[in-house]
C-alpha cells in the first residue's frame, strides 16, 4: 500500500465516529471508496486480522460442527415459502432478474441469510434420527438492502464475513440447548478477542423472522451505543414444516425436526477495533495481531552488531511461533514507533549498542505504553508471558468499562439520561406497549432480558407502574 506520505494523525477517540472512519483508512483496515453503497474493500492488513479472528470462531465451531458452503442464489419459489421469514426480508432482499440479456424464468434472490437455500437440501439429507443432530456452518457473503445508514464493518449491504450455523435436532428441547450452546460459544469467542458481551433474550417484536425466540449478544461501543454482535435463534419446527424436514424416529414415526441458526458478521471486527483502540490507533490482542512483535534496531554506531542481534531475536521468536518483523527501514525511530503503534502491534523490542553491552533489550507494551529492559537471554519467555498479560489486561479493562456503564434505572427520566452514556437496567412488565412507549419516551429500545442474571427483587414498570420481577437492558443501538 502507498506509504502515508505525511503521518496522518487520528482525531481523539472521544470523537468516536470520526476516529472510527479515519482509523479504518489510516490503519489500512477497509477502503470505503468502492463505488457501491454499503460495499467496502478489505485492505490486506485488515483482511489478515479478519483471518486470525475467523480462525478462532472456526476452531470453536469445528469441535462439533462441520463447515460447508451453499449457493448464493436462491430461487424465488424456495425463498417465498416461509411467510414470516419473507415478511422479515422482503424489503431487504436483492433479486437477479437476467442472465446476460436473457430474462430468467425464475427470479433468483441473493441470500440475505441462507435458511431458504439450505433447508431444501436438509429435507433431502435428514431421513432418520441417526442423522441428528446435524450441525453445519458456512462463512460467506450475504446481501441485505439496508435502508438505514450503512457503515463499514457495522451495517453493510454486502456482508462479507457472515458466519451462519444451521442445526437440526430431534426435539424442541435439544434445539433449545443448542441455542444456549451457541451463546456460550459466542461469549467464549468474544472473550478471546478480549471483548465482554451481554447476552439477552430479545423481546418478541425483535426476534428473527420465523423464529420462536432469539437470544443475542451485544457489545458496548465507545459512544455509548450497543452493537448486536451475534444472534442465536430457536426456529422451532416452523421451517421444518415449511420445508418438510422430517426424520424417522425410533418407533418408525415421521417427525418434524426442530432447528436453530446462529450468526456473527464482521461486526466482531468493528467491536474489536473500537473497544481496544486509542488515540494512537489500533491496540490488538496478541492472538489476532497480524504482527505480534516489531523489532526496531537503534543504529547510530556498530550497525552490524545491532542488526545481528535483531536477527537472532527474530529467529528465536519465529521458532516459537511468534509473528515478528524487523523494521530496518531508514525512517527515524519516532516515525517507526508511530507506524507500528497505529497498526496495534502488541509489543515493540528496541535494541541499540547500549543494550548489546548490557546483553538486554527494551520491551514496550502497546496497550499500556509501559517499557521495560529485559535480558536478551530470556527474551522469548518475556515476550510470550507478556502476550498473556496483555490479553488479560485488555479483557479486564474492557469489562470494567462495560460494568461501570450499566446503570440501574427506575424512572423514564433516569433511563433517558443514562442511555446517553451506556446501558440502562430497567424494570419491565412484559407488555409490548410499555416497551415501545419506553423506547419513544427515552429514545432507547429494549435490548432484551439478561440471560445470565438471577433476579430476586420486585420492581415497578416505569411506564404502567405494574409490579414486575423482570428487568431488561435498554440502550441506544447501532
Ligand atoms: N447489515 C448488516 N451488516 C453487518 N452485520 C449484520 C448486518 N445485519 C445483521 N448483521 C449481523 O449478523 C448477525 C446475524 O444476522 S441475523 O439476521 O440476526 N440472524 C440471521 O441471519 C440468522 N440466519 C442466523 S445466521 C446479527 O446478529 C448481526 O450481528
Ligand atoms: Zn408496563
Amino acid at each position: 500500500m502507498a506509504e502515508q506520505e505525511k503521518e496522518a494523525t487520528l482525531p481523539s477517540k472521544e470523537n468516536f465516529s470520526e476516529w472510527y472512519n479515519d482509523m479504518l483508512q489510516i490503519a489500512e483496515i477497509m477502503d470505503v471508496r468502492y463505488p457501491v453503497k454499503g460495499s467496502y474493500v478489505w485492505y490486506p492488513f485488515g483482511f489478515s486480522i479478519r483471518r486470525n479472528v475467523y480462525d478462532i470462531i472456526r476452531g470453536l465451531l469445528d469441535k462439533d460442527h462441520q463447515e460447508t458452503m451453499f449457493p448464493l442464489l436462491i430461487p424465488e419459489n424456495e425463498f417465498m415459502k416461509e411467510a414470516e421469514h419473507i415478511k422479515g426480508f422482503e424489503e431487504e432482499v436483492y433479486w437477479v432478474l437476467n442472465g446476460g440479456t436473457t430474462p430468467l424464468d425464475v427470479k433468483l434472490a441473493l441470500r440475505p441469510t441462507s435458511e431458504t437455500a439450505i433447508y431444501p437440501m436438509y429435507r433431502l439429507w435428514v431421513r432418520s434420527h441417526a442423522d441428528l443432530p446435524l450441525k453445519l456452518y458456512q462463512i460467506v457473503n450475504t446481501f441485505r438492502y439496508e435502508t438505514k445508514h450503512t457503515r463499514p464493518l457495522i451495517r453493510l449491504r454486502e456482508i462479507t464475513s457472515f458466519k451462519e450455523a444451521h442445526t437440526v435436532h430431534a426435539t424442541w428441547d435439544e434445539a433449545a440447548s443448542q441455542v444456549d450452546e451457541a451463546i456460550r460459544l459466542y461469549i467464549e469467542f468474544y472473550k478471546r478477542l478480549a471483548i465482554p458481551v451481554l447476552p439477552s433474550k430479545r423481546p418478541s417484536w425483535d426476534k428473527f423472522p420465523g423464529a420462536d425466540y432469539t437470544i443475542a449478544v451485544d457489545s458496548l461501543m465507545p459512544d455509548g451505543k450497543t452493537l448486536q454482535v451475534g444472534t442465536a435463534h430457536h426456529l422451532g419446527d416452523n421451517f421444518a414444516k415449511t420445508f418438510d424436514i422430517k426424520y424417522e424416529d425410533v418407533d418408525g414415526e415421521q417427525v418434524y425436526a426442530h432447528q436453530t441458526c446462529y450468526g456473527v458478521s464482521e461486526r466482531c471486527i468493528a467491536t474489536l477495533l473500537s473497544t481496544h483502540g486509542d488515540d494512537k490507533g489500533l491496540v490488538l490482542p496478541p492472538e489476532i495481531a497480524p504482527t505480534q512483535v516489531v523489532i526496531i534496531p537503534i543504529i547510530f554506531k556498530e550497525p552490524e552488531a545491532v542488526l545481528n542481534a535483531c536477527n537472532d531475536v527474530k529467529a528465536e521468536l519465529e521458532a516459537a511461533g511468534v509473528r515478528v518483523t524487523i523494521d530496518d527501514s531508514d525512517k527515524r525511530p519516532g516515525s517507526k514507533y508511530y507506524k507500528w503503534e497505529m497498526k496495534g502491534v502488541p509489543l515493540r523490542i528496541e535494541i541499540g549498542p547500549r543494550d548489546l553491552k548490557n546483553e538486554a533489550a527494551m520491551l514496550a507494551r502497546r496497550d499500556t505504553g509501559e517499557k521495560e529492559q529485559v535480558p536478551l537471554a530470556s527474551i522469548k519467555d518475556e515476550v510470550l508471558s507478556r502476550f498473556e498479560i496483555i490479553q488479560a489486561a485488555l479483557l479486564e479493562k474492557a469489562t470494567a468499562e462495560l460494568n461501570e456503564r450499566i446503570f440501574d434505572c427506575s424512572t423514564v427520566d433516569d433511563v433517558k439520561e443514562k442511555v446517553q452514556d451506556g446501558i440502562a437496567l430497567v424494570p419491565w412488565c412484559g407488555e409490548e406497549k410499555c416497551g415501545l412507549d419506553l423506547d419513544e419516551q427515552a429514545g432507547a429500545g429494549i435490548l432484551g432480558i439478561p440471560t445470565d442474571m438471577d433476579e430476586d427483587g420486585t420492581y415497578k414498570c416505569p411506564i404502567c407502574n405494574k409490579e414486575t420481577r423482570t428487568r431488561v437492558y435498554v440502550a441506544r443501538t447501532y
